[in-house]
């Protein structure tokens, strides 16, 4: 089975084609990719969530970059993505690698990847690392026993925590934050982002209790994506006693993703949370500049960019694609409705941790509750509608599927005259009265997802039944006439 790279680097079943091999042929096509641009002596930095075997895997991966002669800093204890990010620009390495799948369920791990300077890697080097890993012969995969290589001081350990936090504070008005004293509901997930975000609240003075912060790599039976479903725990410690907490907050597998809920209980999309940041950033910290999104995240953004004079900038899903956004404009945030949030003057990659950093300094700020925020964001802009649905599918039905997709005639979704229609990442209509639907394929599990937005309620709803009513039909058509 090849090695492919995904939405967000390389993801497989652990024992099935995540396997100890595959992981040193990984390394070695990265091995080979840093001698071939002469940048061995740079090393690379490695680090590692807290997934079934997550170190070991990370371990046969530094001896294979020693035994190509390329120094590894191995990151300890586990860390989460941003971290590795970090440590790559502030060592200067050639390339980072974090051993995780994120927020996939536990039988799943990966490798994401990062160029130097913590650049997320283009299509064009994904697809060229890509070939070149699935051709190395057996024979030229070098390795060597982890513990010699770090005897001769190829691999080190590292931890690099304070210098992260450090720099995540320095971002943040901490003194602020500091009178605040908010109290908050933490939920990692069992997830890495635990450390960095204890050490941030606790520094900060705020009363904190966490939940799930053990090490525990069936992530407690949920699928680490913190979602309103996945985050009942936290939601009903809300409801349940409203005034203990005034923001609940959750962090994804890896650290890299944020989920909030209010002091009220209420879950708060990540598409509020991208747009309640972006308004705070130019209307309270007077900032100036774009913001990025991705095609599957809230148009609402587009209205506060408007508002204040700034554009707002689209991009396929992915984050290497926010990231080129946030390079190629002068856009002071960027995020995707997946949670992923990045901040100008920091990594080009989403961090939570510093995205909760800075949604705490917001209500230290203002002085207003979340749900007070919420409402000035919402009386000034209106409300969206949105949903996504996901369909699963077997993988040997991904073609039919796309050409079904093709297919698809934005006239039977919704009468509207359509505006726009989009094909830079699945195909996207927009009609006139800001209603927008979209159909693409996930890049990082076996999904087709459809997501529909609409400053109406009834319309988001019919739009979205008509796409459910045409994707079924056109799977039971498939169905019967074809066996896939
Ligand atoms: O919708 P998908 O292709 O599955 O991607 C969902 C998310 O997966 C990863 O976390 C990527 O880093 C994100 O950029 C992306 O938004």
């Amino acid at each position: 089975m090849m090695i492919r790279f995904g939405t967000g680097g390389w993801r497989d079943i652990i024992g099935e084609n995540f396997t100890f091999d595959n992981v040193r042929r990984f390394s070695q096509g990265v091995a080979n990719h840093i001698i071939e641009s002469g940048k061995e002596k740079q090393g690379v930095v490695i680090g590692y969530d807290n997934r079934f075997m997550a170190e070991d895997f990370a371990k046969a991966s530094s001896a294979v970059f020693a035994a190509n002669s390329i120094p590894v800093l191995l990151l300890t204890p586990s860390v989460p993505t941003p971290l590795v990010n970090f440590v790559t620009i502030e060592e200067k390495t050639a390339a980072g690698l974090t051993f995780t799948a994120s927020h996939n369920p536990y039988i799943y791990n990966g490798i994401k990847y990062v160029r130097e300077h913590g650049l997320p890697a283009t299509e064009e080097v994904t697809t060229e690392l890509q070939e070149s890993i699935n051709k190395i012969p057996t024979s030229h995969i070098k390795t060597m026993e982890y513990d010699l290589g770090e005897r001769e001081g190829l691999i080190k350990r590292l931890d690099y925590h304070d210098e992260f936090i450090t720099f995540i504070e320095s971002q943040v008005n901490m003194d602020k934050l500091k009178e605040a004293k908010l109290k908050v509901l933490y939920d990692p997930m069992f997830g890495t982002g635990v450390n960095a975000i204890s050490t941030l609240l606790v520094d900060a003075r705020c009363q904190v209790r966490t939940i799930h912060n053990s090490m525990d790599p069936l992530f407690g039976g949920r699928v680490p994506a913190p979602t309103e479903e996945t985050l009942w725990r936290v939601v009903s410690m809300m409801k349940e006693k409203p005034g203990d907490y005034d923001i609940g907050i959750a962090t994804d597998g890896d650290g890299d993703r944020i989920a909030v809920i209010d002091e009220n209980g209420e879950y708060v999309h990540p598409n509020e949370i991208i747009t309640l940041l972006y308004y705070y950033m130019l209307k309270y910290r007077k900032q100036k500049g774009a913001v990025v999104r991705n095609v599957s995240t809230t148009h609402l953004l587009d209205r506060v960019a408007e508002d204040f004079g700034f554009e707002c900038i689209e991009k396929p899903v992915g984050f290497k694609h926010i990231a080129e956004g946030m390079t190629q404009t002068d856009a002071i945030i960027g995020g995707e409705s997946s949670g992923g949030i990045t901040i100008k003057g920091h990594l080009l990659e989403k961090d939570a941790i510093l995205s909760a950093g800075l949604l705490l300094e917001m209500l230290a700020v203002t002085g207003k509750t979340l749900g007070q925020i919420r409402s000035e964001v919402k009386d000034r802009y209106g409300i969206r509608h949105y949903k996504e649905d996901n369909y699963a599918y077997s993988s040997g039905r991904k073609e039919d599927l796309k050409e079904l997709v093709n297919r698809l005639d934005p006239e039977f979704i919704y009468e509207a005259p359509v505006t726009k229609t989009n094909r830079m990442d699945g195909v996207k209509w927009e009609w006139e009265d800001g209603t927008w639907c979209g159909v693409r394929f996930s890049g990082t599990e076996p999904l087709l997802r459809i997501i529909v937005e609409s400053p109406e309620e009834e319309i988001q709803a019919s739009v979205l039944a008509n796409l459910r009513q045409k994707i079924d039909a056109a799977l039971s058509v498939s169905k019967n006439t074809k066996s896939v």
